[in-house]
């Protein structure tokens, strides 16, 4: 937490950010870039300015609450919210004229309001309670407090460029402190306010930035050195990335994404990665999965989904989003997993991953596409990634495997 309060400038910048997300519907990594592209902010005042923008936007039903706004009208009034927020913090108030008008008058009744609903202080909204109750049930008020907290940073090591060790030891020479993660071979987290992106480690490709629970999907897909492997819904290449790394560069990686503008970026990912068997190609149509029957050892299907899992990194989105999304997002990844599954050869194997943690967009996906396809495909292994037991990000995978033509 912040050991002094923000100066008028930084309050400044967190008003101008929350004004984009929620009155004008930006995303925050938008709203970010759109505000700072062009200030040089030191690292430690860039890392106050986004843990206070990101908590207040994980938490805003229950800061807007305690300064008596709606909700709906608090991409207004940032400058209440940013008082409320030193005041619930116990720091002094940032020397403004909000600060000046603030009322303390009902602050303690309503922080006890906001104590006796649980929603409230976790920072979640009724649709997204009322979905994880039913979905998790008992399990469900350990993850939504979860999904309230601060996020950590962590980075992958690329193994196509030196070891965890060398990295660490590199960015150790730039004034980057990390520590490695037990139980993930090639994570590491930052411990300080480092301008990650400004290091010379990450523009000659020695890391990316990942999550840590992010970094089990790849992993899970076994892959090996001269394989053919296609990522499906490559994005802008995360994944792409890391399963070029385990396949020591050597064999076939075809990332294959419907946004031509994310694999332009995962193109530049790559050269800076040293990833040189990545091909990235556009889905235009069926066709082009068509053409591809049968062609890969392995294939990752990353399938876009509510990312209720990542609410941690994405807060923005518990605010824009409704429920009414899922029903078009599970038709969307039943129809990936049902025709995207044809790429894999007899003997191969896929991997059908989600950052969500709703079992209507994972467990019961998998189980429907086994009813029947049951004949064709067979389950090998499926892990979640619980927010609540891990603290990291929420992810869903389930390997399968291609059952072998009987003769
Ligand atoms: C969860 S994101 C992938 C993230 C990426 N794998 C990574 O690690 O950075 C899902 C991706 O699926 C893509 N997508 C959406 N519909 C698709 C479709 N019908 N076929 C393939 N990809 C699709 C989206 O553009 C998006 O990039």
């Amino acid at each position: 937490m912040l050991k002094k309060p923000l100066t008028l400038r930084q309050c400044e910048l967190v008003a101008a950010v929350l004004a984009d997300v929620l009155r004008d519907g930006a995303t925050l990594d938008r709203a970010y870039a759109r505000q700072f592209s062009e200030l040089r902010l030191a690292p430690s005042e860039q890392a106050a300015i986004a843990l206070v923008t990101g908590d207040l936007l994980r938490r805003l039903n229950l800061y807007a609450l305690l300064a008596g706004v709606e909700v709906e009208h608090a991409g207004i009034a940032a400058w209440s919210l940013l008082c409320i927020w030193h005041h619930f913090y116990n720091l002094p108030m940032p020397d403004c004229a909000a600060a000046r008008q603030f009322d303390k008058s009902g602050y303690e009744a309503r922080k006890q309001q906001a104590r006796s609903a649980p929603m409230v202080w976790d920072g979640c909204p009724a649709w997204l309670d009322a979905l994880g109750e039913e979905q998790l049930g008992d399990q469900w008020p350990a993850e939504r407090r979860a999904l309230g907290m601060t996020p950590l940073r962590y980075l992958r090591a690329n193994t196509l460029k030196g070891s965890v060790d060398q990295l660490m030891q590199r960015l150790a020479a730039e004034g980057v402190e990390t520590r490695p993660v037990a139980g993930v071979a090639h994570a590491v987290q930052v411990l300080n306010d480092a301008a990650l992106f400004r290091t010379a480690a990450f523009q000659e490709g020695w890391f990316e930035q990942q999550d840590a629970g992010s970094q089990h999907i790849a992993a899970f897909l076994n892959v090996e050195p001269g394989m053919r492997v296609i990522d499906a819904c490559a994005g802008a290449g995360g994944k792409t990335l890391q399963l070029a790394a385990a396949m020591h560069g050597k064999g076939r990686l075809l990332a294959m994404d419907v946004e031509e503008w994310k694999l332009e970026n995962l193109r530049q990912r790559a050269r800076r990665a040293g990833a040189h068997n990545v091909e990235a190609r556009v889905i235009t149509s069926s066709k082009t999965i068509k053409r591809l029957k049968e062609t890969a050892d392995r294939l990752l299907l990353d399938v876009p989904c509510s990312g209720l899992g990542v609410l941690k990194r994405n807060p923005d989105a518990k605010w824009r989003d409704t429920e009414s999304r899922l029903p078009v997002l599970m038709a969307l990844q039943a129809d990936i997993l049902n025709r995207y599954s044809q790429m894999v050869k007899p003997g191969g194997k896929l991997v059908y991953a989600t950052c969500s943690i709703l079992p209507s967009e994972n467990q019961d996906q998998v189980a429907r596409f086994l009813e029947q396809r049951g004949d064709e495909f067979q389950l090998e292994a499926e892990q979640v990634i619980s927010p609540a037991a891990t603290g990291f990000d929420g992810f869903y995978m389930a390997r399968l495997v291609r059952r072998r033509d009987e003769a």
